[in-house]
């Protein structure tokens, strides 16, 4: 191994309650909210398909005709509670929040820049009313950062000069400011996801991405941060020179997901992935007919993949500038909803199994129960099930408690029969399971 200052602080899965805590609430939702909602992927009368929280970008804005938006910010719809009964209703256990995205808005009145929530006609502290809502049904708070900051004169996307490599350390430094501000005004934050760190000026600053985590860590014992964070000091990111895994959790995938059979080295590691419901929008963007938009068990199918590879699934939302959703979102939240009032225990708590993918769905685990959760049943109605060595299956019946069948077809390998009054929509078969190498164990103590 390498000497390093800047790698990874610590070894392993961490073990505290948060993490534990994080770990198990498994489902979370994205808000992605700023002035780029006005616009909604519109500028000059075109219509740009990218996503619509780059529009700045992709429009090419000057700076300040971008924050000339600011004017328009007067979300009327905005009710705080009314997004937290949406998100209690979906059955998520958290909500990452855009604190501030690559624009520079600010959704909380912070001093160190007059580009936020305050400064415009709605004037409220919008990320407070926010966390103070979550929080008092019971949904934990984790705040979005962007440190990559298009309105702030100091930022550089490379040091090339004396001069960039000045104005850089103050940009840090303006950061550092915002985030113990964060830290300071909203102490039941649980976490921060960074985000706008792959440019060659974060990955030449190592050192300063462990001093955020450390720095963050100092003053909110407990609080969870993202991979995406940290460079060490060679600039490798997510995993340092010596392969270890930076920060409490991997979150490099943005709407994508680890296979099933060829990336298990995940489950060695907690991770969490966040998705989109269109191909690529974030932000609110006025027309979704652009790209493809999932079907709400497509989104299912990914929250279950993601647990049964043990890592969390972040589903995002991009609210209208007016401060309500689009009926789209609010009816993937109602189907999500729906479903995990009647399914959740396969989720909650639950991770990866070990076991063998078949076609017909997913795994996942909790002790020594083993969830089938099935989204394609077979034609021959029987669900093949190859158990590991040692591990034999005792019984198995749906969660609404309709036994199912378990025939032993070879060794390791059983036929659970399709229930007989099977639900128009994916199911949970719950198998209790022996693991034979353990209850061995126990009889060898008795005899020594
Ligand atoms: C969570 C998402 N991350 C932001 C983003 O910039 N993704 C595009 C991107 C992803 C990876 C490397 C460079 C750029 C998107 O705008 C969302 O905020």
């Amino acid at each position: 191994e390498v000497e390093l200052k800047y790698g990874a602080d610590r070894l392993g899965k961490r073990q505290d309650p948060a993490m534990q805590k994080f770990r198990e609430n498994r489902l979370g939702a994205f808000i992605h909210w700023g002035l780029y909602a006005i616009p909604g992927g519109e500028w000059n009368n075109k219509t740009y398909h990218g996503a619509a929280e780059w529009l700045k970008a992709w429009a090419k804005v000057p700076t300040m005709d971008w924050l000339e938006l600011m004017k328009q910010w007067n979300p009327q719809q905005f009710d705080a509670k009314k997004w937290a009964k949406m998100a209690k209703e979906m059955g998520v256990k958290y909500v990452k929040i855009t604190t501030k995205h690559h624009e520079g808005f600010c959704l909380w009145p912070s001093k160190y820049t007059e580009y936020t929530v305050a400064n415009t006609p709605y004037k409220k502290d919008i990320l407070g009313e926010l966390v103070k809502a979550y929080n008092a049904v019971g949904i934990d708070v984790h705040f979005y950062f962007s440190v990559l900051d298009w309105s702030h004169p100091d930022w550089r996307s490379s040091i090339k000069t004396q001069e960039d490599s000045i104005a850089f350390q103050r940009f840090l430094t303006f950061t550092d400011n915002q985030l113990k501000e964060l830290a300071t005004r909203y102490p039941t934050v649980k976490d921060f996801w960074f985000d706008g760190t792959w440019d060659a000026s974060i990955k030449q600053n190592g050192w300063w991405t462990a001093h955020v985590e450390r720095m963050l860590k100092e003053m909110l014992p407990g609080v969870t941060i993202n991979s995406r964070l940290r460079a060490d000091d060679y600039g490798k990111r997510h995993f340092d020179s010596n392969g270890h895994l930076m920060g409490d959790y991997e979150s490099a995938y943005e709407r994508r997901l680890p296979d099933p059979v060829k990336d298990l080295h995940v489950t060695k590691w907690d991770w969490e992935a966040c998705m989109t419901i269109p191909e690529n929008q974030w932000g609110y963007h006025k027309d979704w007919s652009l790209s493809y938009v999932k079907n709400p068990t497509e989104v299912l199918a990914r929250i279950v993949h993601a647990v049964s590879m043990g890592g969390n699934m972040v589903v995002n939302f991009g609210p209208q500038p007016d401060g309500d959703f689009r009926p789209e979102e609010k009816k993937i939240a109602d189907f999500i909803g729906k479903w995990m009032k009647k399914n959740s225990e396969c989720i909650y708590g639950c991770d990866y199994a070990g076991w063998e993918k078949q076609d017909w769905g997913y795994y996942t685990r909790k002790s020594n129960q083993v969830y089938m959760v099935v989204f394609n049943p077979p034609y021959s109605g029987q669900l093949t099930v190859k158990t590991p060595k040692g591990i034999t299956i005792t019984t198995a019946k749906t969660l609404t408690g309709e036994q199912t069948q378990v025939t032993e077809t070879t060794r390791n390998e059983y036929n659970v029969s399709l229930p007989k009054n099977m639900p128009q929509e994916p199911f949970v078969i719950k198998l209790e399971v022996k693991d034979a190498q353990k209850t061995q164990d126990k009889y060898r103590e008795a005899l020594t």
